[in-house]
């Protein structure tokens, strides 16, 4: 089920700044969206919005082409775990599951053994046959996410939206729960837009990641197009580490004011002037100083991880953490140059094409 959201506005009481400026946004079936940005920038209320649980003043979310009034419109099309959305103490994880069910009118609720057998399959699908008989108190972080997710899908849902889900587990339940979501929204054929504060996750498990920032959707790409071509320099940074290198563009070549970086060329389209490139340290590479460039004496060594070395320079005001392959670091560092090659361009922090 695709779902459209178009000039969405939102306002609240007391407040200047809209909580969401005309946001516009397309996801289509099947597909899974990842929505991040910092705290404040809207994620939560624009995934309400679309819940249709909050009420908004412009604009339109459309489920399939068929414009949503309220949240009534969306039932049973659209599941939903809220990191605060918690189980009811008093009912075991089986009844938990079947709520969704079991508040329905009585003209279109299951009959009770179509329940239970719904309770089961989907008891079987998250993977936690044995745990229908069980109190939420009994139940482990990831177990109790399991069960916020089989209730989320109970009424047969064909889009999921989540906000926060695994932000309580720790790391290693969370990143097998995550790749597990990703499969069974997959087998489901669902339609998913995840919420979440790690950039990891959101580039492990979404094929689309939205970054969001001051209500406002800022890029909107796969994961590949948005660490290749950050739309603005608060992306790049948003995204993972990220070293600056200050620095003016001429005749097609980028000349960073660091004297220990070597210039590199820049497609011909971006015109002279003053820019700044942007790279993750992983991506810096060494090469031999040219004649009469200032040459690398030494960098702290850091640490290691997973086969490099992690090193830190200080030049030109700044520290420049970098990494190396562990074999043959020594020989390396000793007259050479930094390579930024790799680097995006901004300038007044928009990318430059
Ligand atoms: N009902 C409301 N009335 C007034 N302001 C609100 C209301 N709901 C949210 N806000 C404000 O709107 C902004 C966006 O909040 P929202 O929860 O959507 O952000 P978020 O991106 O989900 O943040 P976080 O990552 O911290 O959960 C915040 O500044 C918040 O204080």
């Amino acid at each position: 089920m695709s779902i459209e959201v178009s000039a969405l506005e939102r306002f609240a009481p007391g407040r200047r700044k809209p909580l969401l400026s005309k946001v516009s946004l397309d996801v289509p079936d099947s597909a899974f969206v990842a929505l991040v940005g910092p705290s404040g920038a809207g994620k939560t209320t624009l995934l309400r919005a679309i819940a249709g649980l909050d009420p908004y003043q412009g604009g339109t979310v459309s489920l399939d082409g068929q414009v949503m009034k309220d949240v009534s419109a969306r039932a049973g099309q659209v599941g939903f775990v809220f990191q605060n959305y918690a189980l009811f103490p008093h009912m075991t994880a089986a009844r938990n599951i079947a709520f969704g069910l079991d508040i329905l009118p009585a003209a279109r609720r299951p009959t009770r053994e179509r329940i239970n057998e719904r309770v089961r399959e989907l008891l079987e699908l998250m993977q936690i046959p044995d745990l229908g008989g069980a109190y939420p108190a009994r139940l482990s972080g990831g177990q109790r996410q399991r069960v916020a997710l089989a209730r989320a899908l109970a009424t047969g849902p064909r889009v999921l939206l989540l906000d926060e889900p695994f932000g309580a587990l720790d790391p290693i339940v969370r990143r097998s729960i995550r790749s597990w979501l990703r499969d069974l929204h997959d087998r489901l054929g669902l339609t998913t837009i995840l919420v979440t504060h790690d950039q990891e996750e959101a580039l492990d498990v979404a094929d689309r990641i939205v970054v969001m920032q001051d209500g406002q959707i800022v890029q909107d790409a796969s994961p590949v197009a948005l660490d290749r071509s950050p739309a603005t320099e608060f992306v790049m940074e948003f995204l993972g580490e990220a070293v600056s290198f200050p620095g003016d563009v001429r005749s097609g070549r980028m000349v960073p004011h660091d004297p220990l970086v070597q210039p590199f060329a820049v497609p011909e389209t971006v015109v002279d002037g003053s820019a700044v490139a942007m790279i993750r340290p992983y991506e810096i590479q060494l090469v031999p100083a040219q004649p009469g460039q200032e040459a690398l004496l030494k960098a702290a060594p850091r640490g290691a991880r997973n086969g490099y070395r992690h090193y830190v320079l200080n030049s030109a005001g700044h520290s420049i953490p970098f990494f190396l392959p562990q074999d043959g670091v020594d020989h390396a560092l000793e007259g050479a140059a930094l390579d930024v090659s790799r680097a995006r361009l901004f300038r007044d922090g928009l990318a430059c094409l």
